[in-house]
């Protein structure tokens, strides 16, 4: 598996604005200059008292500075103007690019991390999280970085003036930092505490609407309704016992952090009274002081945006970091053919080992079969051949290259999987088909529509071929939803096809429609198919019973019949099942 090496946020963030890095480097500029041009009628205000203290009567030198004075509040809130808009674009920029980086990743790693991870979760951290971090971004590159630089100019000029009212001035704004520090005790444990909540409670709306039609049906609202609130106290719980710690350390800094008059007029006052200090340059220290108190606290209001956006830097890289399947990004070698081998193939889920030491041989062009008991790894080892998880050891190989030697755009080209979900994306059944390849015609789409057995329930819907189908489906039966993915796998084209359980949903009459249509369809391909229903792959070239996770047994249908092993009593009983039914439907 590939591991990213370790950035820290700020490079983070210069790779995501990517070529609009330059509009955080101009608003970072263009917000110095902001402040800067807030601070300077400061300078002028304490020159004015200077000028007076020495007696100055000249009007016009009083209109002048009145002057300035304006012409500085004018251009501080032009700067401050452009400086957001251009931190807004490059936000923009990095938010946009997050989100397209995030849904990459979900693509590249393990099947097993997505699934273990509630989808409540990436939604959470991929759109409100990430959209939250828009407005504190935004503003916190360019305006905590001016009302850092600003006082830190204005404490050297200080020196300039005096040094030892400038030493002064910085113990409160030391004992202030000492104070936000405080805020920093147990910080990892509580943000674990409050993120950990946070995710309880998505989850538990999530499953809440996901599960609503088990909720109803089984009347467990009150119950699934509880869960939930009880999720949303506790987040609630978490995030005020935080802010309590908290609290008095916040107080704390930020009365002494900004307040540098604190020092600076007492001792300014023994030095003007010792004669070591010039009134005027006492009151220059005073004006100077009471300016940088702004800009201190604005910096100071970041400190709770620095913590949100260092949580959520911290939750997107955490999926940006995670590790992927291990895939070359170009192909190290070209598949001879379409035969599918499983090598020793071991693979746990966790640390639960639920195939072990799989050896199969697929050959190119043939009809495969796997069957067995449920949750005996039929389904794990279409997911491995589909290349949704890595082998835990052993190799699976394509054409004789192992798959992880393969390119995922490469290998994907070479596979066409119906899983048991057949998920289908809120979209028309047009463009659902369409999903298989990007650039068929609607004729192709309707043709292969046609071929897969579902051009006649189709055409019955509201708006045919246009028919949006709702989130995963939901506006078809199971069995549609089921023939639409195979329509959908068929039209990639694919020379080897992996169907799970594919006709699971079908009635009998149906059944062998669609196992006549897909015949034809997979024709010259490998084709993989798991069922439960036997009569369905009695034709199969090969078929591999899995049991416990082996291949019990192997062959055809006939001689694994002559076997009298596991795969006779399952025939048996397939066989007498379906007489009952029948039986059954005769009686009725
Ligand atoms: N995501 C998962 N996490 C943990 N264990 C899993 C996961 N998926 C499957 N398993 C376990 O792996 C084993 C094999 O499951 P698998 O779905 O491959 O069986 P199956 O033969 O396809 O079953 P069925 O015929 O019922 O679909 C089972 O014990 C199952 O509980």
């Amino acid at each position: 598996m590939q591991k990213q090496k370790e950035k820290s946020a700020v490079q983070w963030i210069l790779e995501w604005a990517g070529r609009r890095k330059s509009f955080y480097i101009i608003s970072v500029a263009l917000a110095v200059l902001n402040v800067a041009f807030k601070i300077f009628p400061y300078f002028i205000i304490g020159n004015v008292i200077a000028k007076l203290l020495l007696g100055e009567r000249d009007i016009e030198f009083y209109i002048i500075q009145v002057v300035f004075i304006a012409v500085s509040f004018v251009l501080s809130e032009i700067f401050r103007s452009i400086s957001t808009s251009c931190s807004h674009k490059a936000t923009f920029a990095v938010l946009a690019e997050i989100r397209k980086q995030c849904l990459d990743k979900l693509a590249r790693v393990p099947l097993g991390y997505v699934k273990d991870t509630s989808s409540g979760t990436f939604k959470n951290i991929i759109v409100e999280r990430v959209d939250s971090m828009e407005t504190t971004l935004a503003h916190i590159i360019p305006e905590f970085t001016s009302n850092m630089l600003v006082p830190i100019a204005v404490i050297i000029y200080l020196f300039a003036i005096d040094w030892r009212i400038a030493l002064f001035s910085f113990i409160p704004i030391i004992l202030g930092l000492a104070a936000t520090g405080g805020m920093f005790i147990g910080y990892e444990e509580n943000f674990s505490n409050a993120v950990a909540r946070t995710r309880e409670l998505n989850a538990a709306a999530v499953e809440y609407i996901n599960g609503i039609e088990v909720i109803k049906a089984f009347g467990k609202v009150d119950g699934s309704y509880e869960k939930f609130m009880v999720a949303a106290r506790r987040g609630a719980d978490a995030f005020i016992f935080w802010m309590k710690k908290c609290n008095v350390y916040h107080s704390l800094a930020f009365i002494l952090a900004p307040y540098t008059l604190l020092t600076v007029l007492p001792f300014g006052a023994v030095f003007v009274s010792s004669g070591s200090l010039a009134v005027s340059d006492f009151v220059m220290c005073i004006i100077l002081s009471l300016g940088i108190v702004g800009p201190i606290l604005n910096m100071m209001g970041f400190t709770d945006d620095l913590g949100t956006i260092s949580t959520i830097l911290g939750e997107v890289t955490g999926i940006l970091t995670h590790e992927e399947l291990d895939r070359p990004e170009i192909s190290e070698s070209k598949p001879a053919n379409a035969s599918v081998s499983l090598k020793n193939v071991t693979f746990a889920y966790h640390d639960t080992e639920v195939l072990h030491g799989i050896n199969m041989e697929m050959k190119q062009g043939s009809v495969n079969a796997l069957v067995g008991p449920s949750g005996s790894g039929k389904s794990t080892i279409a997911k491995l051949i589909a290349s949704l998880w890595d082998v835990t050891g052993g190799s699976i190989q394509i054409g004789g290259v192992d798959i992880r030697r393969m390119a995922l755009s490469q290998y994907n080209r070479m596979i066409a999987y119906v899983s048991q979900d057949n998920y289908l994306f809120n979209e028309t059944v047009r463009e659902n088909i369409r999903q298989g390849r990007a650039d068929a015609t609607d004729r192709e789409v309707e043709d292969v529509a046609k071929k897969s057995g579902c051009y006649d329930f189709i055409m019955k819907l509201e708006n045919g071929f246009d028919t949006v189908v709702g989130g995963a489906g939901g506006h078809l039966s199971g069995g549609e939803r089921q023939r639409i993915s195979i329509a959908r796998a068929m039209l990639k084209d694919a020379p080897i096809v992996i169907l799970d359980e594919a006709t699971a949903y079908t009635d009998p009459e149906n059944e062998s429609v669609i196992q006549t249509s897909v015949a034809k369809l997979v024709s010259g391909k490998t084709l993989i198919v798991i069922a439960h229903r036997l009569s369905t792959i009695s034709d199969a070239d090969h078929i591999f019973v899995i049991s416990e996770g082996r291949v019990a047994e192997e062959g055809d249908h006939k001689s694994l019949l002559s076997m009298g092993g596991i795969y006779k009593h399952m025939w048996e009983a397939h066989i007498s099942a379906k007489d009952t039914v029948k039986e059954e439907r005769e009686n009725v």
